[in-house]
């Protein structure tokens, strides 16, 4: 094939329709199949609304409404533009079309295109910056100003720069594929659908006649998602759950709908087939337990949420483990002694008594203890930051002690320490921790308050009895969902297969799952969460799907965090990043909305404060949406705090979100016209069409004043790179930054600066 010759109304079918973006759908993939040569073009072929007509030497692709002035031409002789993988290919082709159409309608170009010479242009397919230094020359051709003849020649496609603004194309090909236009157009004309000389089609086409619409309104029910999923979704939803399914990907690819969907389809299945279909379906905390039930009901059509599973055949109930774990104590624990941990309050009062254990243990202990310990652990706890101390206790007491050795010591001494955490080195290290712990515990108890590992322990000793092993066929369920399975620690997750009403067969389990949204080293290396939460004794398969295709978020804003992990993969050797693969769904229409995230430097706290409103009010106005769509995040809880007072000084109250997943303050937000300010921790869960990050400067993002070890700063790093990926994948179309111009931007937002994914604004007020 010498080559491909797109008209300018087949262009924007591939630009618009929402199936041409991933090659997870149908029609994008087969889009890019034919342009790759890896599907051959025998005869005129229909992919959705794209006509595709071989000819000796090449291939027209002409749309709807065919025009023979305008062409995008790729020479196929003097360049390949689509030797990469498919989802590279689907990227290269969507950028350059993309490009062609700017050309013509005279539009402004963006960093990654530029104008050499006034006839030629250079297109970087991927980021400047990105591994690949791709690089794209098109020619405008006007053959004839007279009759508007204004072809593009896509001649070049190299990682070097080539001739330059000297170099000429042949046009040979060109020639060539610009004469054979006007047949293909009038063969076009000859394959009407439906008509008598029908041409062939490929990939579902009945349904592809008509695009789905760009913009998916917030609420549609079951039966009307089917249109949307890409094939990978359809496969994971239209699927009975039989065991073991694991549902992988970066954040906004639509793990929770997905999740949601099957869980439905599986109870309409059962409805059907008028069998007895019991689910479960567990959220992390209470506030995303609310928003997934709102979800639900307008997802559900049958009201399974509303049947009682003692008279109906079918049910579901939607839980936090938390709460169910709670119902089945013997003992009996009332709401409010539960210690909600995505929720600040919780998280301070924990802080609290932490603080006040290690201090206790300190004067208590420590010099008993000292001859013992390992010479790293004393020389860390002796020079470093005490506030930094607490931080890492409580995440080795919640991930380690409480979460992994069900607060045994002898259990405790066996587990691999944390990489990225406090340097215990021996047993007596882990002696004096686990008597911290201790301390803490005493003052928890004293106040008749339990965190949830408190309960799931509790739960998990009466769940392995004779009691519960006869009980569970009434009282377990058939199917059990479990969502943000990253955000379980492995006690809670070994709770979960005994929810499942036959221990015999194979747990049937769907849950979804990205590691890098759980915060800090959890030591959640492999198959760990599979093996926390599968039962030993079941050797069988487990389903594995991986999500690839980014909804939520604009290709700008995936490519900042694909930056933000990547740098986290580097620097810590058991950070996965979810975005090595992914395909951007965001159609010309939606990417209109889009741009590149911008950081602006103030000159210090008081402005970052004062900017931070400021910033989300040029944004919701820019965006032309309303305040409760754009979230303010505030990298530390003073600047938190200092926004939220500035803001009522200013007559210009925010609502501020403490728990994490609160959809309801969302809502509030939207009907009090207000912006959402919170912290990182918060954030996850949720969605915006814009966030300001605030704080994001050297020496906050992660904190480093004062700071003696490089434990400690390895710990925060860690942290830190987790805070940054999700507080960054909320956004939709927009995200903007503030920090402080004596620090500068932080150090994990370098790389991005380099690869030129984050753009300096300027703001005058
Ligand atoms: N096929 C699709 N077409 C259009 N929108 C979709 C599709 N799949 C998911 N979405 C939308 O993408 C957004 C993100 O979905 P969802 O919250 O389920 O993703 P997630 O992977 O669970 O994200 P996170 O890990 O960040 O919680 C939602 O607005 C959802 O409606």
């Amino acid at each position: 094939m010498r080559f491909i010759c797109i008209e300018l109304s087949a262009i924007e079918v591939i630009i618009q329709d929402r199936n041409m973006q991933s090659t997870e759908f149908g029609p994008g993939k087969a889009l890019c199949e034919i342009v790759s040569s890896k599907y051959e073009i025998v005869e005129p072929t229909y992919v959705a609304k794209l006509l595709f007509i071989p000819h000796k030497d090449g291939l027209y692709c002409v749309g709807p409404r065919p025009n023979n002035n305008k062409a995008f031409i790729i020479d196929l002789i003097s360049c390949n533009p689509f030797a990469s993988t498919i989802q590279n290919n689907l990227i290269i082709l969507q950028k350059v079309l993309r490009t062609a159409i700017k050309i013509w309608d005279s539009l402004s170009l963006s960093a990654s295109e530029h104008a050499i010479t006034g006839t030629k242009m250079v297109v970087f397919p991927f980021n400047i910056g990105s591994a690949s230094k791709l690089r794209a020359t098109i020619e405008r051709i006007r053959e004839d100003v007279k009759d508007h003849i204004d072809h593009l020649l896509l001649y070049r496609c190299a990682t070097d720069e080539g001739g330059g603004a000297s170099e000429q194309p042949l046009l040979g090909t060109f020639n060539l594929a610009y004469t054979g236009l006007n047949e293909a157009i009038e063969i076009s004309g000859s394959k009407v659908r439906g008509g008598s000389t029908e041409a062939k089609e490929i990939v579902g086409v009945v349904e592809l006649l008509e695009s789905p619409p760009t913009n998916i309104p917030m609420s549609i029910p079951f039966t009307a998602w089917e249109y949307f999923l890409t094939e990978t979704q359809k496969k994971f939803v239209y699927s009975l759950v039989g065991g073991p399914s694991r549902l992988a990907g970066p954040a906004g690819t639509g793990k929770t709908l997905c999740l949601l969907l099957r869980c439905i389809y599986n109870l309409q299945q059962a409805l059907e087939a008028h069998k007895e279909c019991h689910v479960i379906f567990i959220t992390h905390s209470v506030a995303t337990k609310k928003a997934i039930t709102d979800k639900i009901k307008v997802l559900d059509p049958e009201l399974f949420i509303e049947k009682d599973k003692n008279y109906s055949p079918q049910s579901l109930l939607v839980t936090t483990l938390q709460e169910w774990c709670a119902s089945k104590v013997s003992q009996g624990i009332q709401d409010l002694e539960f210690l909600d941990k995505d929720a600040l309050e919780s998280k301070e009062l924990q802080m609290l008594y932490i603080n006040e254990a290690y201090s206790q243990t300190k004067i208590k202990s420590f010099e008993s203890y000292k001859p013992l310990l390992s010479s790293e652990f004393v020389s860390f706890l002796e020079s470093e930051e005490e506030w930094v101390i607490c931080e890492m206790l409580q995440h080795e007491i919640a991930v380690v002690i409480k979460g992994r050795a069900g607060e045994n010591f002898e259990e405790y001494k066996s587990i691999p320490h944390l990489k990225y955490n406090l340097p215990l080195k021996t047993d007596s290290d882990k002696g004096f921790v686990f008597n911290i712990y201790n301390e803490y515990q005493k003052r928890l108890t004293s106040i008749g308050q339990f965190d949830t590992d408190d309960i799931t322990l509790t739960t998990l000793a009466q769940l392995d009895t004779p009691i519960w092993r006869r009980r569970r066929a009434t009282e377990g369920y058939d199917l059990v969902f479990l969502d943000e399975t990253h955000l379980f620690n492995i006690n809670e997750l070994s709770v979960v297969h005994y929810l499942t009403k036959n221990p015999s067969l194979p747990p049937p389990i769907a849950y979804s799952i990205d590691k890098a949204q759980a915060v800090g080293d959890r030591g959640l290396q492999g198959n760990c969460i599979d093996r926390g939460l599968i039962p030993d004794s079941f050797d069988g398969h487990i389903e594995y799907e991986t999500m690839r295709s980014v909804f939520r978020s604009s290709p700008q804003i995936v490519n900042l965090a694909f930056a933000v992990t990547s740098a986290a993969a580097n620097l810590f050797t058991n950070f996965e990043n979810p975005l090595e693969v992914v395909d951007f769904t965001f159609t010309v229409d939606e990417e209109k909305k889009a741009r590149v995230p911008v950081y602006y430097e103030f000159q210090n706290d008081n402005e970052i404060t004062e900017g931070a409103v400021q910033i989300a009010e040029l944004m919701a106005a820019e965006l032309g949406t309303r305040k409760s769509n754009i979230a303010i995040v505030a990298f530390s809880h003073q600047l938190l705090k200092d926004i939220t007072a500035f803001a009522r000084i200013k007559n210009k109250p925010l609502e501020v979100l403490k728990q994490r997943g609160d959809l309801e303050t969302v809502n509030r937000a939207a009907s009090s016209g207000r912006f959402i300010v919170t912290e990182p921790d918060y954030v996850g869960g949720l969605e915006f069409e814009g966030v300001v990050l605030v704080g994001v400067d050297k020496g906050r993002v992660p904190p480093s004043s004062g700071l003696k070890t490089s434990d400690s700063k390895h710990f925060l790093r860690y942290l830190f790179h987790n805070h940054l990926y999700v507080a960054i994948t909320r956004a939709k179309y927009q995200v903007s930054m503030i920090c402080s111009a004596e620090r500068g931007i932080s150090e994990a937002l370098a790389p991005a600066i380099t690869n030129k994914l984050i753009e300096k604004g300027t703001f005058s007020k």
